[in-house]
């Protein structure tokens, strides 16, 4: 919570940059633009908390640095205020439909500047937060389903627009009904925090995602890789649950627990869906529990149904 906030300045007058940055470093730490242009990039850089963007500038105006802005989709949720000399109503009114929080004519007051720009800066920090707690698992504070949804929905754009591979894999832990029973449903809240420990510290690459799919199943994308870089990556993912100590559960009967995953890669295309993906991974991992848990089994259109080489005869323990 007391992280600082970020405010980007963009303004083409050195002094209006330096006025302002004087009024505002004690509330947040200032980020200066000389341009439009340079504004644009340091906001789809830095994502700002909070855009300061001045009117008439030397090339890009600030009307054309905010569509530029709401264009694009990692900087068009930053909070835009315009402080402008322009202080007539047309002017106003198309910054406001531009999207724009607020708008402060120059001359201004600093108090009430400070004011208007300390709420703007409250309200996102009250956004973030709920956007945190609507996107997080509470148990495990890795994404949740929705979050996940809302990825998977932009990842699937991507890739048809590069025709590039994705994959979506299915996990749920093998037998976590007998863990409960055995040891408590709090035990088995933590089995469910070290697996995703175990996945999120695995996953490695920007875009990969894991996410809780629900009880005890997990859901993973990883988009921009081959059927068998996922694969290995996975049963690396399942190896180390395999052997990951469960100490300090104190339970000397226990000594580990296993997963069950299913994949699937695929080339999305106009003619398919998301849905349809997660389904063939659901596919595969009923397969994977079929064929006695503990093991990967993946369909890739080109290559049919791999299974991964190493798995234990046993499923999880308590037998
Ligand atoms: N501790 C804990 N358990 C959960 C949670 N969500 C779901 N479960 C439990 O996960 C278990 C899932 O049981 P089943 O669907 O029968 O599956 P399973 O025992 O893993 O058997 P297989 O899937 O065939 O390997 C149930 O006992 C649920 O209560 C949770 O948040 N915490």
């Amino acid at each position: 919570m007391s992280e600082r906030q970020q405010i980007l300045i963009i303004d083409d007058e050195t002094d209006n940059l330096r006025i302002l940055s004087d009024i505002l470093r004690d509330q947040a730490d200032i980020i200066l633009a000389k341009s439009g242009q340079q504004g644009i990039r340091k906001a789809a850089e830095l994502k700002p908390d909070l855009i300061l963007l001045d009117v008439i500038m030397q090339g890009l105006d600030g009307f054309e640095v905010m569509s530029a802005l709401q264009h694009d989709a990692t900087t068009c949720d930053i909070p835009v205020i315009f402080i402008t000399a322009l202080g007539d109503t047309h002017h106003e009114e198309k910054g406001f439909h531009l999207g724009a929080c607020d708008y402060i004519q120059k001359p201004f007051h600093t108090t009430i500047v400070l004011a208007r720009i300390k709420l703007h800066l409250e309200l996102r920090r009250q956004r973030n937060m709920l956007e945190q707690l609507a996107n997080i698992d509470p148990l495990t504070s890795i994404a949740n389903r929705r979050r996940f949804e809302d990825v998977l929905k932009r990842e699937w754009r991507v890739a048809m627009r590069k025709q590039s591979p994705i994959s979506l894999i299915l996990v749920d832990i093998d037998d976590f009904k007998h863990y409960n029973d055995h040891f408590g449903h709090a035990a088995g809240d933590k089995v469910l925090q070290k697996v995703s420990a175990a996945f999120s510290s695995r996953l490695q690459r920007p875009r990969d995602l894991v996410a809780r799919f629900g009880g005890e199943e997990f859901i993973i994308l990883l988009p921009d890789n081959d059927r068998q870089g996922c694969m290995d990556v996975m049963e690396q993912c399942r190896q180390g649950i395999e052997e990951m100590p469960l100490d300090d559960l104190q339970n000397p009967d226990i000594c580990h627990i296993t997963v069950s995953i299913g994949g699937y890669t695929c080339r999305p295309d106009t003619g398919s869906k998301p849905k349809d993906a997660i389904k063939m991974a659901d596919d595969m991992l009923y397969m994977a529990k079929h064929q006695g848990k503990n093991r990967i089994l993946w369909f890739c259109e080109n290559e049919g149904i791999k299974e991964s080489p190493a798995h234990s005869e046993q499923g999880s323990v308590p037998r």
